[in-house]
């Protein structure tokens, strides 16, 4: 499959097309992000990289970094993390408080806000220093030693993180969170503010399309039952109330974030990431969206 031609001709046709959607402004700092901004990068598991447009610009991740916490807690934890957190999708958005009090504090799944937050402070029972420790997890999946949590990203979220200071205290009113609230939300925070650019996010997730294993390693970053299990939640929970959408146009589980990006994995094949910071009203990226859709139609190939 030429990949690169194929990534060529879609991205022109996205471009010409409108871009509709705004940026999120909700955190100061991701509104100072040109909202033209367009990059994708593909890696297969054989470790061939395609990309066009801003590929190696970094811009802030956001949800995506949920998934590799949820890795981390899954592999240390084991299944007993599913006794704090469902794997159901919500169908409701990204940071929504409304099903908590029927739930009794348990939510959904690990990757809408709620969840991510009990993840946070699973980890934190696990490790006391899980902040650092989920660094260099990060670094060392993503092969990449110099990725950093952005302070002021961090700071600035923390500045009006009214709808999460709200969340993490309800859950724990349930008792479903087990440290002080502020320490679970400079974790929780500092992780959404980890910064790659498509090129280091498709090589980062590449695991997950390769049964677990870091690409020409024999390290086992999850198992291929746990990564079956990861790609499932990312195909039914990645995309908030628009998962069903995201699977009906695209076919690969995947994440989004409100930086814009979107990284979807094709087990057995590869990963790519795209980034383009207007978002649709979901929350998810618009030109994310529509350029992985033509990816999928063009290559008649999709988890389907
Ligand atoms: N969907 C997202 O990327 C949301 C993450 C963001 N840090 C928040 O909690 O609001």
């Amino acid at each position: 499959m030429d990949y690169q031609a194929i990534l060529e001709q879609i991205y022109q046709t996205v471009k010409a097309g409108e871009n509709q959607g705004r940026v999120a402004t909700y955190i100061p700092e991701l509104a100072r992000v040109n909202p033209d901004r367009f990059g994708v990068c593909l890696t297969t598991i054989g470790q061939q990289s395609y990309a066009v447009g801003d590929s190696q610009e970094r811009f802030s991740i956001q949800s995506i970094a949920k998934v590799l916490a949820l890795c981390m807690a899954y592999k240390n934890i084991g299944n007993t993390l599913w006794k704090r957190v469902g794997v159901e999708p919500s169908g409701t958005a990204f940071n929504s408080l409304v099903q908590l009090e029927s739930d009794a504090g348990i939510p959904r799944n690990p990757l809408i806000n709620a969840g991510a937050i009990v993840i946070c402070d699973a980890l934190l029972s696990y490790s006391p220093n899980a902040k650092r420790l989920f660094l260099d997890f990060v670094r060392m999946v993503a092969g990449n030693p110099q990725l950093e949590y952005s302070q002021h990203i961090a700071e600035s979220e923390k500045s009006v993180g009214y709808r999460n200071t709200a969340l993490v205290n309800f859950i724990k009113s349930f008792g479903n969170i087990h440290h002080p609230t502020e320490e679970v939300l400079d974790f929780y925070f500092a992780l959404c503010s980890i910064e790659m650019s498509c090129e280091e996010l498709s090589r980062c997730f590449l695991f997950l399309a390769n049964q677990g294993k870091l690409p020409g390693t024999e390290t086992e970053i999850l198992n291929p039952s746990q990564t079956k299990r990861i790609n499932a939640i990312m195909q039914t929970c990645g995309f908030y109330d628009e998962a069903g959408e995201f699977a009906y146009k695209v076919g690969l589980p995947g994440k989004s974030g409100v930086g814009g990006g979107i990284v979807a994995v094709r087990p057995g094949r590869y990963c790519v990431a795209v980034w383009s910071p207007r978002l649709n009203p979901k929350g998810n990226s618009y030109r994310g969206v529509a350029l992985l859709e033509a990816l999928t139609t063009t290559t008649q190939d999709s988890i389907f």
